[in-house]
């Protein structure tokens, strides 16, 4: 099988000559401790062995969901956020054109809680025919309820309600959940995240296969690339397992004072895949005080702004870079009869040769200026080594909290600023919040 690889030697130099390998005893210990299911967050492992759960028929299933929904849709909303948002996102700006529209248009939704952008959406989508698949775990997110909220209703307006149920879909709890309760009274179509597979791991469950699969993306090959990684990073040894030896090297950079990694790419269409692994490493490590913060920067864009930073700034970053072998089309470098640019002498280069050798040149001079870099390569960005990648950082994440000693499958910090906006917002139930956050505010 032909897959990503890790190239970490470029991290591994910063660190004492044999420090990856003193690790192994550690990463083994992490990695089993997932796989025997006795780690903390226990409850969550759901997603682990999730692509060798799909079966053909679960496939064909949300094939023919999507296929109703492309039918008699010009537009799909999809609304999520966070892990119910992301993972479906990443993967459909991976694979289309970066400017073509797609047919039927994917749209997203409830991912924030702007006035104007729901008046904007609204507004669009009212002469044109539009679905909903509503996606929330818990079914109580205030920014995909609100959306949820105005869409339904505007679909039910243009179409009827009859009519209206054939074109939206709910993906949340098998029970609970307002999501679930509307979906049941209402005879959406329904499918179920399973209780045991955070939001942040769910892209592969209908949360993110339902809205690829809309797209007109094959979640075949997404599984198959998530099926054959999850065979590698089962069976391969320690030298040879991108998982463990991606938890291994960041641990040992975090233990060495580096707090902060950048994931980087070279390739606009990944900029969802950065804001994917944001979420899952931002929300699974940093907890107890404890956690590599993670960042991301598009590139060579941000080395126009960032890159200053990332060469001289303080040395407490390292940084990963996803870069893809191959381009889908070829661009030239043409000649200008002028030079005014001077830039004839790559007159006739592939203009993704100029792109790898910006990141090779990036490489060399990060790696002079101090910051550890770690690469990540992915042959070519097609539904299977998508699906590779993402699981991939899937089962890291898991090694890698362990390895950090924190539960990595849950978020208890993202409740508090949702209880003091139910305060602010006079929620029932929330009085004596409510009268608490007040005081402060007027003292
Ligand atoms: O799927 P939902 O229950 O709507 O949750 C959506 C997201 O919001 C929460 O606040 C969590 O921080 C995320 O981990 C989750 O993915």
């Amino acid at each position: 099988m032909n897959e990503i690889k890790l190239d970490i030697m470029k991290a591994a130099q910063f660190l004492n000559t044999d420090a990856v390998t003193a690790l192994e005893p550690e990463v083994k210990k992490a990695h089993e401790s997932l796989e025997n299911g006795t780690c903390p967050g226990n409850d969550f492992l759901g997603w682990l062995h999730l692509p060798s759960s799909i079966t053909p028929e679960i496939l064909a299933d949300i094939k023919a969901t999507a296929q109703t929904l492309r039918e008699n849709c010009e537009a799909i909303v999809v609304a999520g956020i966070g892990g119910s948002y992301l993972g479906a996102r990443a993967v459909i700006e991976c694979l289309k054109n970066n400017f073509e529209e797609l047919t039927p248009r994917i749209l997203f939704a409830g991912n924030n809680i702007s006035e104007d952008y729901l008046s904007e959406l609204t507004a669009y989508l009212k002469t044109r025919k539009f679905g909903i698949i509503n996606i929330s775990k818990s079914g109580t997110t205030t920014e995909t309820a609100l959306a949820f909220r105005l869409l339904r209703s505007q679909c039910e307006e243009q179409r009827g309600k009859e009519e209206a149920r054939k074109v939206i879909v709910a993906v949340t709890d098998a029970k609970k959940g307002a999501a679930r309760v509307t979906a049941d009274k209402e005879g959406y179509k329904s499918y179920v995240i399973p209780d045991n597979v955070g939001g942040r791991f769910s892209v592969l469950t209908p949360v993110g296969l339902l809205p690829i699969a809309c797209a007109g993306f094959d979640i075949e090959e997404l599984v198959r690339g998530a099926q054959d990684m999850e065979k590698l990073c089962q069976t391969a040894p320690y030298t040879e397992n991108p998982a463990e030896q991606y938890a291994a090297i960041r641990n040992l950079l975090y233990r060495a004072g580096k707090n902060i990694e950048i994931l980087a790419n070279y390739q606009p269409k990944l900029h969802y895949v950065n804001e994917w692994w944001k979420q899952l490493y931002g929300e699974s490590e940093g907890k107890d005080n404890k956690g590599i913060f993670p960042a991301t920067v598009d590139l060579t864009t941000d080395l126009h702004s960032m890159g200053q930073w990332i060469q001289e700034g303080e040395r407490n970053i390292f940084e990963t870079v996803v870069s893809v072998e191959k381009s889908k089309y070829t661009v030239l470098f043409p000649h200008d009869e002028e030079n005014l640019d001077g830039l004839n002498f790559l007159e006739g280069k592939r203009v993704d040769e100029v792109n790898k050798m910006a990141e090779l040149g990036t490489q060399l001079a990060h790696v002079d200026g101090g910051v550890p870099n770690i690469r990540i390569s992915v042959p070519e960005l097609t539904e299977y080594y998508i699906g590779q990648l993402l699981y991939f950082f899937e089962v890291a994440c898991g090694i890698s909290g362990n390895l950090l000693g924190v539960n990595p499958f849950n978020q208890p910090g993202v409740e508090s600023y949702k209880k003091n906006m139910f305060a602010l917002l006079n929620k029932p139930g929330y009085e004596a919040e409510s009268k608490a956050i007040r005081e402060r505010l007027n003292k």
